[in-house]
């Protein structure tokens, strides 16, 4: 069971305003004047000046961040006033249904399953940051269908799991891990049979993204030779060789790495046939999702001498927490797995560096920060990419609206007739499917007609979301 050990940045114990699902947060905080001090400057409001030019009471919005989000990303949180919960762990279903009752905003990492029937709970949600690569751990589409957007960062860990991948091929072919174990238990086991140089060995990547097309570079360097597969016809970097497919990646590779995304094709995309077509004495290596290795065909192919080593990063199911143990409970084979021979089994740890976890932490904070503050959804992957210029603070009587809606037609027409009583000084609207994200700048508001404003928007059928800012 997964330990959860506190650490509360912000004020817990500070109330909350309830905001409703039509969130327009804090309705009667929307009007700041300009501070005096700013002497009317064209001062524009901006994420890094949140003291005084923040657009609402950012003390109200609560955030939750799991799975132990680095303190850089926590950092850039609490200095909004926000009130920041984060835990080291991610939570069981029923805890974390819990928690996300009462959240604006949650933070988490690959581990924290946003299903459907969590989302379903998560009442005050607008905004969900996926402090990774990886989102298939949410559900994207319930989420954008209910306005919540999802943001991720798409590329800072790339290199890390790049790297590691480096690191595994020579461990693998030089059996590193075997006589390191075999000297630590005080056995002295001098052998070279079956152990490899890397130089001029074969290098097959499966899927040529961020981290495949990285590691081509850097496994060129060290003289191996790449092909890649892909679906996608992509540009070949260096002397590597797109491959047309899978099954000539496999029967060519003498290391075969996967690094393609959770997806119902990619289930079992490396299962008893695939094993089939590699060479004898090959290797499998795996940092991408657990579920694109059959495990028990690779245990079985391990066992014959098919494969002659592998290393697995990530698994099926996953522990919630450090400590907790990797067992059958957890997968039925996990000790079958252990007990075989040339095998780096790693706990998920691909994009686990400071320099990756720090920029992490930076790129989703940031984007967060802008989405509650600002309703920029730029980098959403969910939701369509929109983005507004800020709004001054010399301008007294501003409003931004925003209005997440079904992609229906004459929608437009009718915001517009709500918001045309009002000077809209800028709007911008776009579509992601069947949903639409509105956002308007609007002037000449009293204070007392914000709440007129979303009360006629909510009221369209078309509404999935409202959130008035200023
Ligand atoms: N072990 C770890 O800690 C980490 C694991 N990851 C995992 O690695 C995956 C890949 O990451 P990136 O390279 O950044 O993703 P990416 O999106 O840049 O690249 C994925 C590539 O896979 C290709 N692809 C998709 N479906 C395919 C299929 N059926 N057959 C062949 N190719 C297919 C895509 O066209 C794309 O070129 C992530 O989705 C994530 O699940 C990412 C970061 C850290
Ligand atoms: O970035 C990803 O997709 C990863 O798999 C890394 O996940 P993590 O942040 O270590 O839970």
């Amino acid at each position: 069971m997964a330990t959860q050990a506190q650490d509360i940045v912000g004020s817990p114990n500070r109330l909350a305003r309830v905001v409703s699902h039509s969130l327009s947060i804090s309705p009667t905080a929307t009007f700041h004047s300009p501070p005096s001090s700013f002497g009317g400057a064209q001062l524009t409001r901006t994420i890094t000046a949140p003291k005084q030019l923040k657009p609402f009471d950012t003390q109200d919005i609560k955030i939750l961040l799991l799975e132990n989000v680095n303190q850089s990303g926590r950092d850039i949180l609490a200095a909004q006033g926000y009130q920041v919960e984060a835990l080291k762990t991610s939570l069981p279903e029923d805890q974390l249904i819990e928690k996300i009752r009462q959240v604006h905003v949650i933070g988490i990492r690959s581990k924290t399953k946003l299903s459907e029937k969590v989302l379903r709970e998560a009442k005050n949600l607008i905004v969900v940051g996926c402090f990774c690569i990886g989102t298939n751990q949410v559900d994207l589409d319930y989420a954008a269908r209910h306005g919540i957007a999802v943001f991720n960062s798409p590329f800072a860990n790339s290199r890390s799991v790049a790297e590691l991948v480096i690191a595994e091929i020579i461990t693998l072919a030089r059996q590193l891990g075997d006589r390191s174990n075999e000297l630590h238990r005080g056995t002295w086991n001098k052998v070279s049979s079956k152990c490899w140089e890397i130089r001029g060995k074969t290098l097959g990547i499966i899927g040529y993204g961020h981290i495949g097309s990285q590691l081509s570079v850097l496994a060129e360097a060290m003289g191996m030779s790449v092909i890649y597969y892909d679906i996608l016809n992509l540009m070949a970097l260096g002397t590597a060789k797109q491959m047309p497919t899978l099954s000539a990646l496999l029967n060519d590779a003498d290391f075969v790495t996967c690094h393609v995304p959770e997806l119902p094709e990619t289930k079992n995309m490396i299962g008893a046939d695939q094993f089939e077509q590699m060479k004898q004495g090959s290797y499998l290596i795996n940092a991408s999702r657990g579920t694109v290795v059959d495990i028990p065909a690779l245990i079985n192919a391990s066992r014959n001498g098919k494969i002659a080593g592998s290393a697995l990063d990530v698994y099926p199911s996953e522990p919630g927490g450090n400590g907790d143990y990797f067992t059958n409970d957890l997968n039925p084979w996990a000790e079958d797995l252990r007990s075989l021979k040339n095998i780096i089994l790693t706990p998920h740890i691909g994009g686990s560096t400071e320099e990756a976890q720090r920029a992490i932490g930076v790129e989703v904070g940031e984007a967060l920060v802008r989405y509650v503050n600002s309703g920029v959804t730029l980098g959403s992957v969910n939701l369509p990419e929109v983005n507004l210029r800020s709004l001054t603070m010399d301008e007294p009587n501003h409003a931004r609206v925003i209005y997440v809606h079904h992609n229906v037609p004459g929608v437009l027409r009718k915001v517009n007739e709500i918001l045309g009583d009002h000077n809209v000084d800028k709007q911008i609207t776009d579509n992601k499917g069947d949903v639409a994200y509105l956002m308007a700048d609007i002037s000449d508001v009293r204070p007392g007609q914000i709440k007129e404003i979303s009360d006629s928007l909510e009221a369209l059928s078309s509404r999935i979301m409202t959130r008035i800012l200023y």
